[in-house]
This record gives C-alpha cells, structure tokens and sequence, in this order.
C-alpha cells in the first residue's frame, strides 16, 4: 500500500534510451512512472493490451509521425519497475531516436538517471538488494565465469540464503525468549537452541567459504616475477597475444608495474609485468622495484621466471626462454619467442586461477556481506559460549540487527549511490 501510494505521490515519470547507442536496428525506449500511460495514448494513440507487442504509428504533439513502432505496456506494479511502464520498439536510427526523446521531453518527462529504472524496481520491493548488486556485475560481465556467478545473484540466490539466515534467526529468538519466559521451557535443557545455533553457524560457513566476488570482478591478479631481463614483458606480451610492454635487452627496461585484462579460458584475470628484482642504483629504477614487491603482495598468483619468491600457494615455476636454456625439473618451460610451452602454462593457470574464483555452487560475496555476515556468526559464537538466557538473547538480537542492517538500512543510501553510478543508462 505504502509503494502504490508513494508511486502516486512522490515519482516523477521518466525515460531513457535502454538499448545501446544509435544507430542500430532497434532502439528500446522505457518510460516509467504514473504518466506512462497518458504518454503512451498521446504518442501511439491508444494504450495497448497489457504485455503484448502492439504495431503503432507514433506521432509528437503536433500529430506529425515520429516513427512506426511496436509498442509495449506492463501496468504497475507487476512490471520490471514496480510502476507502470511503456516500451517504445522504434526504429533504431538517431534521428529517429532524438525526435521520439524530445517529443517525451516536451511532455514534460524526465530523462532517467543511469541506474533509475532499476533503484524504482528496488524501491518497490522489485528486487532486492542482493539481486541489483548481482544484476550490475550481470551488465558489466565480459567473461563466462562473470555472467554465470552474476546471474545466480540477479535470480536471487543470494537474497534468498539470506532471508533464510534471517528466519532462521527469528525462530531462533522465539526459541530463547520462550526458555526466559516459561519456567518449564527453561527447565528443558538447552539441545534444542544448541542444535540451531550449530546449524546455523554451519550456514554462515558455508557462505563464508566462498571467495570474495571483487576477484572475480576485478580478475585474478597475476603477477609475473623475476630478475632484470628474465623475459618478463616478453612473457606478458605473449600471454596477451599483443606488444604491450617495452622489451629489450637493456636490463632495467620495465619501470612501472603494467596491467592488463585478460580472459584466459573464460576466467577474467588481470596481468601485471614488474621490474626485475635487483639492488638498483638508479633512483628510478629502486621506485620501480618498491613498485614490483608491492604488486607481489597482492598478487593472487605469481609467475616466477627465477627463485625470486619463496613456493607458496600463489607460486607458479617457470622456466622462460626455453628455446635457448635446457629446461629445469619442476618449471613449466616456456618461450616466448616461439610460443612452446605457452598453452601449458595457460591450462595451469587457467586451473589454479579458477580456484581462487566462487565455484559452480557458491555464491560470491562482496565485502560488505562478508563483514556483516562474520559479524553474525561472531555473535552466535558468543551465544553458544554462554548459558546465561538473557545474554544468548541479547547476542541473537545483535545477529539479527547485523543482518537485517545488510538488506535495507540507514546507511544504505550511499551504499546504493555507488552501485548505481555503476549502471548504464536506461537500466
Ligand atoms: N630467445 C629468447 N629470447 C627472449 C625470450 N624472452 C625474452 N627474450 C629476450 O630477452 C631480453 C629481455 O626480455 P624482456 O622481456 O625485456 O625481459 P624483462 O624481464 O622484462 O626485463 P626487464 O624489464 O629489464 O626487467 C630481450 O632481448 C628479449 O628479446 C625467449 O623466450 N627466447
Ligand atoms: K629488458
Ligand atoms: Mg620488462
């Protein structure tokens, strides 16, 4: 009641350009908001069925065509918006396009701002907020693994184990409150809150295990190491498949840490070529090197041309140059100027990157769940580690609250300031 009211009261109607940039075949054009409909009868004449394409001449305010188009209705709150919605099908030419956007701007309509269709749908309960964030990787995902991982969030796989979580949370709270209220349920001994608390934390873990989904948005960061002219923007170029890095024999030839996306089997990665390793003399060359250490701290992965990093998790041996030096037990033998050994060494990091990344039946997490939902199971740690029925209480009721505070909160209006800036226009 509240949404249908404020639908009525507070929005504007707006419009926006959804398909992609002019020219092209088709060009979608979306109006939300309570003049949809009134917009939709003054352009195409009459309001069609809802959700059946309908073939209309659009005309401006003087009566002279705009275009014939198909023309599309979803009365609210049953559409993507949750308000009513019209779609114009025009054809997708940019005169075509800018004479139908300004005939809606002579009616007085707002042009959306990018992300407005979408932070309506939220506003009324659409979608929730779990399935948005998912929705803007869904739109910015260039690789398979992206597209897979944001879809389970924008079909709301996330929202979804949280509002369970939640339940869980309420029974959980009636369960305790029960034991402090009733002398007899107090008499009962404890298995019963034990046994959902354990399941619980369980669940928590289980979220918690997935790796965090700013990875796989931003790639796996592979780093590549090694001493001064070791091949490694050579290695880097061929990885690419693209001469992005200086190479030469002049010792000292990289400076700044380079990098570069790339997509290797699908996995989004992020490539960065380093200086070599080395007691610099030259000012220049000693920034360059403080640059490379801190690009291998924060690597996911690190491809080492020489001993230059101890073996850890991240370590991947190589053995560069193959064409000239014997290969060495243990490393991957590569070279870069006739390209033996480079499919291997793909296949394994292909295989060691996607590792890193959420797998096919987990859900990543961004860091602010990640937080929120440490918190909780923090929380729940402490009920179990004490008897006392109003402390368990009042530690549940923190859970909750930190969870609750996560799906729709105070703070949340910056939070969703920056995850629309990442939204296209007309979405
Ligand atoms: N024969 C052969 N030469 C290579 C190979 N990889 C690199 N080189 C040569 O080795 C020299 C150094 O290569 P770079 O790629 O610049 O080495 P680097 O490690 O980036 O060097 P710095 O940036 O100076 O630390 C160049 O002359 C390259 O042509 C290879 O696989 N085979
Ligand atoms: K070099
Ligand atoms: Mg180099």
């Amino acid at each position: 009641m509240a949404a249908a009211a404020a639908n009525k009261g507070g929005f504007d109607t707006i419009y926006a350009l959804s398909s992609g940039r002019p020219p092209a075949a088709i060009a979608v054009v979306r109006i939300s908001g309570p003049e949809a409909a009134a917009t939709l009868r003054a352009l195409a004449g009459r309001v069609p069925v809802p959700r059946t394409a309908c073939l209309a001449r659009l005309r401006d305010a003087a009566g002279a065509t705009l275009d014939h188009g198909l023309t599309l209705w979803f009365p609210g709150p049953a559409s993507a918006t949750g308000e009513d919605l019209a779609e114009l099908h025009l054809h997708g030419g940019r005169a075509v396009v800018d004479a139908v956007l300004r005939t809606l701007a002579a009616r007085g309509l707002r042009m959306a701002e990018p992300g407005e269709f979408t932070r309506r749908a939220l506003i009324h309960g659409r979608l929730d907020l779990a399935e948005v964030e998912g929705l803007g990787d869904l739109l910015s995902a260039e690789t398979e693994i992206q597209r897979v991982e944001a879809l389970r969030r924008a079909e709301g796989q996330l929202g979804r184990a949280l509002r369970g979580l939640a339940d869980a949370l309420v029974a959980l709270a009636a369960m305790i409150e029960a034991r402090i209220d009733y002398e007899e349920a107090q008499a009962l001994d404890g298995v019963e809150t034990d046994g959902a608390l354990h399941a619980l934390s369980a669940r928590l873990d289980a979220l918690l295990a997935a790796p965090p989904v700013e990875r796989l948005r931003e790639g796996v960061r592979i780093a590549i190491a090694g001493p001064p002219n070791a091949g490694k923007s050579s290695l880097f170029n061929a990885l690419l498949a693209n001469d992005a890095a200086i190479v030469s024999p002049i010792a000292g030839t990289t400076r700044d840490v380079l990098e570069r996306p790339v997509a290797i089997a699908g996995i989004p990665c992020l490539l960065l070529d380093t200086a070599g390793l080395r007691e610099a003399e030259d000012a220049v060359e000693r920034i360059g090197i403080e640059r490379a250490r801190a690009a291998l701290a924060s690597a996911d992965l690190i491809l080492d041309l020489a001993e230059t990093v101890p073996e850890s998790a991240a370590r991947i041996a190589v053995q560069g140059k193959a064409d000239l030096v014997p290969p060495i037990a243990g490393r991957l033998a590569v070279s870069s100027r006739t390209g033996s050994g480079l499919d291997t060494l793909l296949q394994t990091i292909a295989s060691r990157a996607a590792a890193l990344l959420p797998g096919p039946d987990q859900i990543g997490l961004e860091a602010r769940y990640r937080v929120a939902l440490e918190t909780v199971r923090g929380a729940l740690d402490a009920a179990r580690a004490t008897s006392d029925l109003v402390l368990q209480a009042e530690h549940v009721r923190v859970a909750r609250e930190t969870l609750n505070r996560l799906t729709g909160g105070a703070d949340i209006e910056a939070m969703l300031d920056a995850l629309f800036g990442r939204f296209c226009l007309g979405k």
